[in-house]
């Protein structure tokens, strides 16, 4: 698998900024577009040379032979000159490929460092809908800009040039009906525009309707609403087809509408430009001027055409930059101080701790009360304890989702009085859900940031079943990883963890959806990785608790800090736990 890098765009909020990452491939589009351009002429010159070469072969001047070799001379150059445009549509779509992913992996790493508030205001998932629906828009618009400087400005150029040319008097006449097209298709937009936002409107009631037919589906039954319903949903869909119909003729009447009123300009074309052949027009023409002016003309009347399609798709790209725009300047992105290979080794106090969540009158409810102990770097402590005992809630502390009492302290430092990006900068955690965004399993890993993703999917166990899917690293998950077993949200989620490890690592039920031997090669994994890093384990599974240097085992609102040998010792509890655990694993190797 390779490994995508992320380059960093500086100044995300210009668009120019993209433009300028792109300048190695924009230097490509430049070369083989104008090469292309240039060469644009090139067809309705062949075709009027040999229109000209065979009325000189009926009138004997020339030989078939003479046909012959400017028609091939005709597809070479046509050949050269196709060529250069494959190569260049080819690089714009590469263009508009990559900065889609740069404005879409900004836009990300921007969203998920917004501030909570702000989030749960607006709403992530609405949030990134929108933006990545505005992103594409803009990168097609991007895509649209570059390719039709070249294949609308610089052909039109050309087509001009050559018109002027061969007859100047001409051309301004025949010319006369395109910006009266320019005129007529302004007035038209409006309606359009009409058409389309009422179809829009159309559409969002439709969807509602549908929406609330299928979701309230069974009450409707049950209450005897149905027909009822199904009436209304006719009726929202009667009007969604109408509107659509409507917008559809609308929007599809303005190129043929374009085309015909600048195409009138053949009529005149035809009239002066054979009295320019029979030698009474503005200028001396033979059939080749005759028929390359003619040719020239209406590729010219096409391109006018496509020109209004390019201010459209640049104006919408504009509407939909301006969304996104702000959400690229406004937030900072703070990179963590640390890298990998700087993480500190911390050492963890807890010092008569109680903890727990405060109650709707604002009361302090402890959890568990008393805890004393300290932890140095590499060691791993087991937590678990009986059910609603308090671990999850242990974890969560270092999350400032629930509240202690008394002293914990990381390398010294209470923690309450860290900042929340120091507090970051020493603890990474893992809750129960896997909380995994609706983008690709490489953005759910690395969080928008460069990392190498494969050595934490190896690391969780999940690079095997990754590559067998379609797009290995650039499968998407769905929302909230449904396209996903259990068993590999829970490892996908715990990669994200491991590539974002900090000093201290809480990982809360890990394994609980994976198998016995996968989790013990996973812990492995993470023993070897985090030599020098304090792990939290906690679980309701203990099979690997003999192994870890302490146990935690809250139990009754209290909290026995030791190992496994004394607590299998001195508490019949946990002894319990243990027991009936190891003869499930006895049953279970047994049934294998
Ligand atoms: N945010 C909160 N506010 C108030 N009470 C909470 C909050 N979170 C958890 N609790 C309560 O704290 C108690 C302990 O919950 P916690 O999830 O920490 O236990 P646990 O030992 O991890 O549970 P389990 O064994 O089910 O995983 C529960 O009674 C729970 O209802």
């Amino acid at each position: 698998m390779s490994e995508k890098v992320f380059k960093e765009v500086k100044k995300p909020e210009k668009i120019s900024s993209y433009f300028k990452m792109e300048l190695p491939v924009l230097i490509v589009v430049t070369i083989s577009g104008i090469l292309y351009n240039a060469g644009i002429g090139v067809g309705p010159y062949y075709e009027g040379q040999l229109a000209g070469k065979l009325y000189e072969v009926f009138k004997g001047y020339s030989t078939f032979f003479d046909v012959l070799k400017l028609a091939i001379t005709y597809v070479v150059v046509l050949t050269f000159v196709q060529g250069m445009r494959a190569i260049k549509r080819y690089s714009v779509r590469v263009f508009s490929n990559d900065v889609g992913r740069l404005m879409r992996h900004t836009l990300y790493s921007c969203l998920i460092r917004m501030d909570k508030e702000k989030l749960n205001k607006e709403g992530l998932g609405a949030l990134m809908t929108k933006a990545i629906a505005d992103v594409d828009i803009c990168s097609e618009g991007m895509r649209k800009f570059t390719t039709e400087v070249f294949d609308t400005g610089v052909a039109m150029i050309v087509y001009i040039s050559m018109l002027l040319f061969y007859d100047f008097k001409l051309t301004l006449i025949a010319g006369i009906f395109t910006p009266f097209a320019y005129f007529l298709a302004n007035r038209l937009k409006k309606q359009v525009v009409r058409a389309n936002r009422r179809q829009k409107m159309s559409a969002t009631l439709l969807n509602h309707k549908t929406m609330d037919r299928v979701s309230n589906a069974i009450t409707y039954r049950i209450f005897g609403r149905e027909e009822a319903r199904n009436e209304a949903l006719e009726e929202a869909l009667n009007d969604y087809e109408k509107n659509s119909i409507k917008a559809n003729i609308f929007e599809g009447s303005m190129t043929p509408l374009y085309n015909s009123l600048t195409m009138a300009g053949t009529v005149i074309i035809i009239y002066i430009g054979s009295k320019n052949v029979a030698g009474s027009g503005f200028t001396k023409w033979d059939i080749a001027s005759f028929t390359t002016y003619l040719a020239v003309f209406t590729k010219f009347a096409v391109k006018v055409s496509r020109a209004a399609k390019l201010f459209n798709a640049i104006q919408k790209a504009e509407v939909s930059w301006g969304r996104i725009k702000p959400l690229m300047k406004e937030i900072e992105i703070k990179k963590s101080l640390l890298s990998q290979k700087e993480i500190q080794k911390v050492n963890i106090e807890f010092e008569n701790v109680s903890f727990g969540h405060f109650d709707n009158d604002n009361n302090f409810k402890a959890l568990a009360k008393s805890l004393s102990f300290s932890v140095k770097p590499g060691q791993i402590v087991g937590i678990t304890g009986i059910v609603a005992s308090g671990k999850s809630s242990l974890g969560k502390i270092f999350i400032d989702e629930s509240c202690y009492e008394g002293s914990i302290r990381i390398n010294g430092e209470e923690f309450k009085s860290l900042s929340s990006q120091q507090k970051h900068e020493y603890v990474s955690y893992m809750g129960h859900e896997p909380e995994l965004m609706s983008n690709s399993i490489y953005e759910n890993v690395a969080l928008g940031d460069e990392t190498d993703v494969d050595k934490w999917l190896d690391m969780v166990c999940l690079s095997e079943e990754v590559f067998e899917m379609s797009d290995k690293k650039e499968t998407l998950v769905g929302d909230g990883g449904v396209k996903l077993s259990g068993g590999q949200q829970a490892r996908l989620a715990l990669a994200r963890t491991l590539s974002h490890s900090r000093s201290v690592m809480i990982l809360d039920d890990p394994f609980s959806a994976v198998d016995k031997l996968t989790e013990k090669i996973i812990l492995n994994n993470i023993r070897k990785e985090f030599k020098d890093r304090i792990i939290l384990l906690i679980s309701h599974r203990l099979y690997h608790f003999p192994e870890f240097d302490h146990v935690l085992f809250l139990h009754d609102g209290k909290g026995e800090f030791s190992n496994h040998k004394l607590l299998m010792e001195n508490f019949n509890d946990y002894k319990e736990l243990f027991d009936k655990q190891v003869k499930r694993k006895d049953l279970d190797e047994g049934d294998n």
